[in-house]
């Protein structure tokens, strides 16, 4: 790593987000590290360039390169805007779940569509403040079009073990402490599949910054609501992570294998969500009462936006 270079010429499309027990991305060519400082500080670690078949991703470890960074510490705003600035329109995120439903067994992959909000608003949460409003639509919060690549790519590596669902609405609580037996029912009653730490506020960034978001979770343990199974602790969220890994990084390469044909150029891209938050910004605040840090954010993430 010491010698690759510190910036980045090309343009790199697609980025995973690595989660808990998924800090590098092995078996793809180093080309770059680069470390941009947004208005939102730097991000959680200097973002990898890789190479894979000849086609630029990039890597970024969502809890820092050496797990330092807590759920509620994760610098997303940092983090998604960092990816933005290099050219990123294509987020794949993973995630180390609970799972809510005996059906999705530890090691299961899962594709969730939905999301509930358990975070306590302790962290930042939007890049639209300071004299900058804007209020996006949210209902799936989740990018179909990749999600449906995810699923072709998951169910042909059924034949290597990898069980995986399709949907799935994942639980976002506050952490760090896991849940209680109560809570881990409730959310059950109210129809959660798995749970986790780091959904949100990603998902909602991301959509702001008009990027496609999809994430993978991967189930680590039944939380605390099974009748035999034992209630979840690190060491059974690591053991399944690292037991896991090859299925795990297989399935990753599967699909950024997938999006990297022509076929899929105008869904990574983010066609669809183009225009969606630079309409409505400009749009929703008039101009005389526009504020200027609000205004210099903004055009951090869409440079040009109030021209
Ligand atoms: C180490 S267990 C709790 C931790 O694991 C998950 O991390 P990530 O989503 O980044 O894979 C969960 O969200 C918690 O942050
Ligand atoms: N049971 C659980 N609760 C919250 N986040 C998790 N990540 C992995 N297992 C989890």
């Amino acid at each position: 790593m010491a010698d690759l270079p510190t910036s980045y010429d090309g343009s790199v499309l697609i980025a995973v987000i690595g989660g808990t027990g998924l800090q590098s991305l092995a078996g793809y060519v180093p080309v770059a590290v680069v470390n941009p400082k947004t208005p939102w500080g730097y991000p959680s670690a200097p973002i990898h360039i890789l190479k894979h078949n000849d086609v630029p991703i990039a890597f970024l470890s969502r809890h820092g390169a050496y797990h330092e960074i807590a759920p509620h510490e994760v610098p997303s705003r940092a983090n998604i805007a960092a990816l933005r600035s290099i050219g990123v329109r294509t987020v794949i995120a993973f995630s180390a779940v609970g799972s809510l439903q005996e059906e999705i067994k530890p090691r299961d992959f899962v594709v969730p569509d939905q999301i509930i909000d358990r975070t306590k608003g302790v962290r930042p949460f939007t890049f639209f403040e300071k004299g900058v409003v804007g209020h996006v639509g949210f209902a799936d919060p989740f990018d179909e079009k990749i999600a449906k690549v995810v699923r072709v790519c998951g169910h042909a590596l059924a034949g290597d073990g990898v069980v995986l669902h399709d949907k799935g609405t994942v639980v976002c609580m506050e952490g760090p402490q896991f849940s209680t037996r109560a809570e881990s029912n409730l959310y059950r009653s109210w129809g959660g599949s798995v749970i986790n730490m780091s959904a949100l506020p990603e998902a909602k960034l991301a959509r702001e910054a008009e990027m496609v978001y999809q994430m993978i979770c991967m189930a680590t343990d039944y939380d605390c609501w099974h009748s035999t199974a034992d209630d979840v602790d690190v060491e059974m969220v690591m053991g399944h992570m690292s037991a896991n890994s090859a299925n795990a990084k297989t399935l990753v390469g599967a699909v950024l294998d997938m999006l990297s044909k022509e076929e899929h150029s105008d869904t990574v891209t983010a066609k669809h969500w183009e225009g969606k938050s630079t309409g409505m910004i400009k749009f929703m605040t008039k101009k005389e009462g526009r504020g200027a840090e609000g205004i210099k954010n903004v055009e951090y993430l869409f440079p040009g936006v109030f021209d």
